[in-house]
């Protein structure tokens, strides 16, 4: 869509106000709204001002005027304003040098795109999240000076099965989630209207359905695309969801474990590379794959731990890497297993659906950074020939402990993943793709706000081990 056809659009479904929404660095939408008759073709060059200072992990308030520069092609119709209302996707641009903000992933993710055409390799890459998460009845958390207490609720869980924790004949057993029909299943109408919304605000998608965990688990998959339009989707995705789920009165999480013993939520990401309409991962190697696609593979692998600060970003993620949950805990490929860290999916013959699946990360990450992260690590695997080793076949959950000890493990917290960032961000600096300052910006805001914010706190749990010490 262009400037003069989004007028046209605004126009015809009578809107009063336009939306803008840019990402902060964390990976949440921020927004502020103009009144209609702000939005002139110039809108779109000249950009409207906003205090960036505000932002968590931008600009200090000497330096805090930004502009949001609204992208056409983002346009929609906002599905959960009263008033009619547009929304449009925004870049942040410096108003004094009218240069990209640096901070903004959403450039940083076009730097991606960019980079790519660049190296010549391939000239556009695919990418196809699956989201899992949580719609619970109820979310409550409560914190005083000495502890912190939260309290979840789902008409779905065990723990409303009855005091001995018996099946009442439409609850779900424990992991057994995945996917008996209604009424074991109480969320499909609730699902299938987050679908709807997504498909009127321009998103395809290819399923949804229950997931594993017992208590209202869910997945909605979209069709894959490219890396920024994917990343725009996966804002607008967590955006429907969680307003469907509000307009039901429940809530909606994407924590990576909120439920101790029981499945986590992941965001596989299949990704794939092309040039002049060629799929460049289909080949006549290990599981039809190309030896371009073994490189990209021992890329990934090679740089997983650190790029687990990007891809699995909060305290929470290390809580669901853990063995037998179907979240991966080894750096190993394979195609038959959900056990390894990446997958090569079997169900079509065709080149074109040829993928790969990075299992470990999770709808916490911003999807700008965690996808660019990914294919510059592809990329340096392609550029430099890393060797991903032998494929693993086998469950790697059951594996004897001196084989599995051989396999390199994703790190076992977000202290180690941020460590390994700070070693290995080399390959994400080609091309100014990731620039130190936001890799520094990032590794401490992580550090101050979550890791030392946890880590000073006394856990709930500590109470049960330690209160009669
Ligand atoms: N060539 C491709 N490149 C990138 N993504 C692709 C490509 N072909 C398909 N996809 C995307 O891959 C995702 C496939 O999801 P699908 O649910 O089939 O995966 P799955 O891993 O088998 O499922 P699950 O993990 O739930 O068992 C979709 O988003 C789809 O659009
Ligand atoms: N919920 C699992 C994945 C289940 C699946 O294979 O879809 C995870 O944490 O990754
Ligand atoms: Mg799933
Ligand atoms: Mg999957």
């Amino acid at each position: 869509m262009t400037a003069k056809e989004v007028l046209e659009l605004a126009k015809k479904n009578k809107v009063a106000v336009v939306d803008l929404k840019f990402v902060d660095l964390i990976g949440t939408w921020q927004h502020f709204s103009i009144p209609v008759e702000e939005m002139t073709e110039g809108l779109f060059k000249d950009g409207s001002g906003f205090d960036g200072s505000s932002i968590r992990g931008w600009r200090a308030i000497n330096n805090s005027d930004m502009l949001a520069i609204p992208d056409p092609k983002s346009a929609c119709m906002d599905p959960f304003a009263a008033v009619p209302t547009l929304s449009l996707i925004c870049n942040v641009v410096d108003p004094v040098t009218r240069e990209n903000y640096d901070r903004d992933p959403r450039y940083i993710a076009q730097k991606a795109e960019q980079h790519l055409k660049s190296t010549k390799i391939g000239d556009v890459s695919y990418w196809g999240p699956e989201a899992e998460f949580f719609i619970f009845d109820q979310a409550r958390y409560d914190q005083t000076s000495h502890s912190s207490y939260y309290f979840i609720d789902s008409e779905e869980g065990i723990w409303n099965a009855g005091h001995d924790g018996v099946n009442l004949g439409s609850k779900i057993r424990h992991k057994e989630g995945y996917f008996p029909v209604a009424p074991t299943d109480t969320q499909q109408d609730i699902r299938s209207e987050m679908i709807l919304e997504m498909q009127k605000a321009g998103m395809m998608v290819e399923k949804h359905h229950h997931e594993v965990a017992t208590a209202g688990q869910a997945e909605i998959d979209i069709r894959f695309d490219t890396l920024v339009s994917t990343a725009d989707k996966m804002m607008m995705y967590k955006y429907i969801v969680k307003n469907v789920a509000k307009r039901h009165n429940k809530t909606v999480t994407f924590m990576p474990k909120p439920i101790f013993g029981d499945n986590g939520s992941g965001m596989h990401t299949h990704q794939s590379i092309w040039k002049e309409g060629k799929p460049l991962f289909a080949g006549k190697e290990y599981a039809g794959i190309s030896q371009l696609c073994l490189y990209y593979i021992g890329g990934i692998l090679k740089h997983a731990k650190a790029l687990a600060a990007l891809t699995n970003p909060t305290t929470n993620s290390y809580k669901r890497l853990t063995p037998g949950f179907e979240a991966p805990v080894l750096l190993a490929y394979s195609s038959r297993n959900r056990s390894a860290g990446i997958r090569i999916p079997m169900y079509s013959p065709s080149p074109k659906a040829k993928r790969i699946e990075v299992r470990f990360p999770d709808p916490t990450s911003n999807p700008y950074l965690a996808f660019s992260a990914m294919l510059m690590a592809g990329l340096d695997g392609i550029e430099n020939k890393i060797n991903p080793g032998e494929p693993a076949d086998k469950d790697l959950y059951d594996l004897e402990p001196e084989e599995a000890a051989k396999i390199p493990t994703m790190p076992g917290s977000l202290d180690e993943a941020l460590v390994a960032l700070e070693k290995d961000h080399e390959f994400l600096l080609k091309g100014g793709v990731f620039s130190e300052d936001l890799l520094e910006s990032w590794i401490a805001y992580k550090r101050t706000k979550e890791v030392d914010a946890m880590r000073l706190r006394p856990h709930p749990y500590e109470y049960f081990l330690y209160y009669d010490a």
